[in-house]
């Protein structure tokens, strides 16, 4: 297992093409935010729109349209029970992010089917959350496409079937092969399996121990993914690791880190980053 390190930020990270618009930077749909979880979608969108896709639509339960827009107003939206809506989007899009606060329940099973039966091989999904769990209740057909899924070790758990005791890296790759695409199990530490190797990440802290951080990575890694194109897993180990060192570097003076400070964070961050040569620091507050 390889240690991840700040040379994947520079290796994915870098200046913006002059010549471009915002269709350069990827098309991302975010599917999640039901009635109870609503606040997953708008972090999860917070983090693609700040991590610079070129344009960010949410499909979610319409009770969430007003407080997605207070906080986001680049976002686009539609309702995720419209079914036609709903498919005519995902053949738009570059990537699809699903799952942040989805709920479990029969509607939401519905739009886990329908976005699954409409992406193409050529399109990058994140699978997060209620997602994941939906998928180990439901034993679903995959969806065609780049599938990277980001579980949680409780989560890992059911769509895998080793118990968070026995999540070894060698059953986690075993498990990883068996399933295809790329796994990043989070936890402290978290570990990253591809078919191309694995990686553990060696930064982030309990300051990051909060509800809606692993909804941030997810649109976080949807914004690298849609924008960084030329190769997928590298900009979701990118998007891990940018994840925890801006963590880290607020933690540096907060006792808690909240999701959206990431978020916001991100700009300066990756100009930072984009900007360094390879022995510099990356610390976009000094
Ligand atoms: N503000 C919001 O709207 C929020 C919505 N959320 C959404 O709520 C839905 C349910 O997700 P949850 O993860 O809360 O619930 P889950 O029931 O899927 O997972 C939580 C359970 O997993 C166990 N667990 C074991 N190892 C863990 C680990 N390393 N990390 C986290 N949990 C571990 C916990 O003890 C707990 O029993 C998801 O769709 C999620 O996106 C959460 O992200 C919290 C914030
Ligand atoms: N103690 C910790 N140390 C490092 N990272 C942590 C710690 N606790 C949580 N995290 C990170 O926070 C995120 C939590 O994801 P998840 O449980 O899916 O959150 P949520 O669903 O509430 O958004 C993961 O990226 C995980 O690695
Ligand atoms: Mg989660």
């Amino acid at each position: 297992m390889q240690e991840l390190d700040e040379k994947i930020l520079r290796q994915v990270i870098k200046p913006r093409p002059q010549e471009s618009f915002k269709g350069t930077f990827g098309k991302v749909l975010l599917v999640g935010g039901n009635h109870q979880y609503g606040g997953a979608i708008i972090m999860a969108a917070t983090a693609a729109v700040y991590a610079g896709a070129g344009l960010v639509t949410v499909a979610c339960d319409p009770l969430n349209v007003t407080a997605l827009h207070t906080q986001l107003p680049e976002a686009m939206v539609i309702d995720f029970h419209d079914q036609t809506a709903l498919t005519k989007l995902v053949a738009q899009v570059d990537t699809v992010v699903i799952g942040p606060g989805l709920g479990t329940e029969a509607a939401s099973l519905a739009v886990l089917q329908t976005v699954f039966a409409q992406t193409k091989a050529a399109q990058t999904v994140v699978i997060d959350g209620s997602a994941i769990t939906l998928l180990a209740e439901h034993r679903l057909p995959l969806s065609a496409g780049q599938l990277i899924f980001t579980p949680h070790q409780m989560e890992w758990q059911r769509l895998s079937g080793l118990a968070i005791a026995d999540q070894t890296p060698t059953a986690n790759q075993a498990a990883q092969a068996k399933l295809g695409g790329m796994v990043l199990v989070k936890k402290h530490h978290t570990e990253i399996y591809a078919s191309t190797g694995s990686w553990r990440l060696p930064i982030g802290s309990a300051a990051q121990a909060v509800g809606g951080m692993g909804d941030t990575l997810a649109g976080m890694i949807g914004g690298f993914c849609a924008q960084f194109r030329t190769d997928v897993t590298q900009a979701a180990l990118a998007a891990t690791y940018a994840h925890s060192a801006i963590a880290d570097q607020l933690a540096e003076n907060q006792y808690v880190v909240l999701p959206h400070q990431i978020s916001h964070a991100l700009p300066a961050f990756m100009k930072k980053v984009a900007q360094s040569g390879p022995d510099h620091q990356i610390g976009f507050m000094n």
